[in-house]
């Protein structure tokens, strides 16, 4: 057993409907794969329906489970509505949510103009709170416990410079999960959020570690754990999370970053000191402590 294996029991999600928005590719398409071999069925949705069909017929075949493709911009409320619409045609209810599409690049901040800003912060802070608000009003009006659950950031709380507009949508998506976790906890609803370190998709590689990138700098010697992510333990702390066997978390932000947010600790430089000098410091600080004996 290894973290590349489903965590999860066979049929862990039977009889749930989940909607996977951003699921035709990256972390929406791994998240719906193992949703749909849980017993979900799933309902993914972005702007680019060949994606998204080639995607569920892929997932259709490699799992035998129920997947629904419906092209929505998630900037367009009339969009996601339609989604919902669809998806109780198809499966009678919607039980769980996965505000997982996103807009990002990096860039210095002082080259974009207000469109660029504005274009990641819609479809990273608009969409969610649209497809949430949607959802969270067909859900306290019909008695369902729906499950929301959020794909964040490690820099939605830490900040970072060339993301600038991600990380203001991803704060804010923080925000709201924490707000209205504790607003709708009174409806049985939950809102939680993942934050994942580097996990390889083409679509934040080519977005945000280009190849000039690449070549300089190496995820195996920044992150503590020394690699990236596997898709698989995302998905399976997704799964857990959308799942009855979390019912009594919410409000959380839970890291995936093999260490990576711990970067920042004021010792951590110390990382570079070798044995010998380590022999030389401890030499150095035992002499300091004689010495204040001494002068007591
Ligand atoms: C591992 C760390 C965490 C990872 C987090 C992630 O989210 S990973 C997820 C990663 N996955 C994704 O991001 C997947 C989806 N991403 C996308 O579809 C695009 O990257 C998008 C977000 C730009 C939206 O596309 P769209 O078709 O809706 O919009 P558009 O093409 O019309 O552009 C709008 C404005 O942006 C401007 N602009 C664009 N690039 C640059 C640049 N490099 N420099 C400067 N500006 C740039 C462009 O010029 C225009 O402004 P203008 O000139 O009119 O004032
Ligand atoms: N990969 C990583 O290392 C990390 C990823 N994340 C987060 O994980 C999530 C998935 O990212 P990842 O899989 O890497 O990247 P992808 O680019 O593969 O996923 C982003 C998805 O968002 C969809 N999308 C973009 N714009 C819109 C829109 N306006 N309306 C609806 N859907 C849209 C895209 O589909 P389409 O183009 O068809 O619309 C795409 O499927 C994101 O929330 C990202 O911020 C967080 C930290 C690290």
């Amino acid at each position: 057993m290894g973290y590349k294996e489903g965590m999860l029991r066979d049929g862990a999600l039977d009889n749930k409907t989940v909607i996977v928005t951003g699921g035709g590719t990256g972390l929406g398409k791994s998240m719906a794969t193992y949703f749909l071999k849980l017993g979900a069925n799933v309902v993914i949705c972005s702007r680019r329906l060949e994606v998204l069909e080639t995607t569920a017929k892929e997932l259709e075949e490699q799992t035998g489970g129920q997947i629904l493709a419906i092209a929505c911009d998630v900037r367009k409320t009339e969009e996601i509505e339609n989604v919902i619409t669809k998806s109780i045609e198809k499966f009678g209810q919607v039980d769980g949510l996965v505000n997982n599409s996103a807009g990002n690049f990096i860039s210095p901040t002082e080259r974009l103009s207000y469109k660029a800003v504005d274009t990641v912060v819609d479809i990273v802070l608009r969409g969610t709170y649209y497809f949430t608000l949607a959802l969270g009003k067909y859900w306290i009006e019909n008695k369902i416990k729906g499950t929301v659950l959020n794909i964040s950031t490690t820099y939605a709380w830490t900040g970072s410079g060339w993301v600038v507009p991600s990380a203001m949508a991803k704060a804010g998506v923080l925000a709201m999960t924490k707000s209205l976790a504790f607003e709708w906890a009174e409806h049985g609803i939950r809102l939680n959020a993942i934050a994942p370190g580097p996990f390889p998709t083409k679509g934040a590689w080519d977005r945000l570690f280009p190849e000039e990138l690449a070549k300089k700098f190496s995820f195996e010697n920044r992150i503590p754990l020394q690699r990236v992510g596997d898709h698989q333990e995302l998905a399976n702390l997704a799964a857990y999370l959308v799942s009855d066997f979390s019912a009594y978390i919410t409000g959380e932000v839970i890291t995936l970053d093999g260490g990576e947010v711990l970067s920042a600790g004021q010792f951590n430089f110390l990382k570079e000191v070798s044995e010998d000098q380590w022999d030389a410091i401890e030499d150095q600080i035992k002499n300091a402590n004689r010495n204040s004996k001494k002068s007591e």
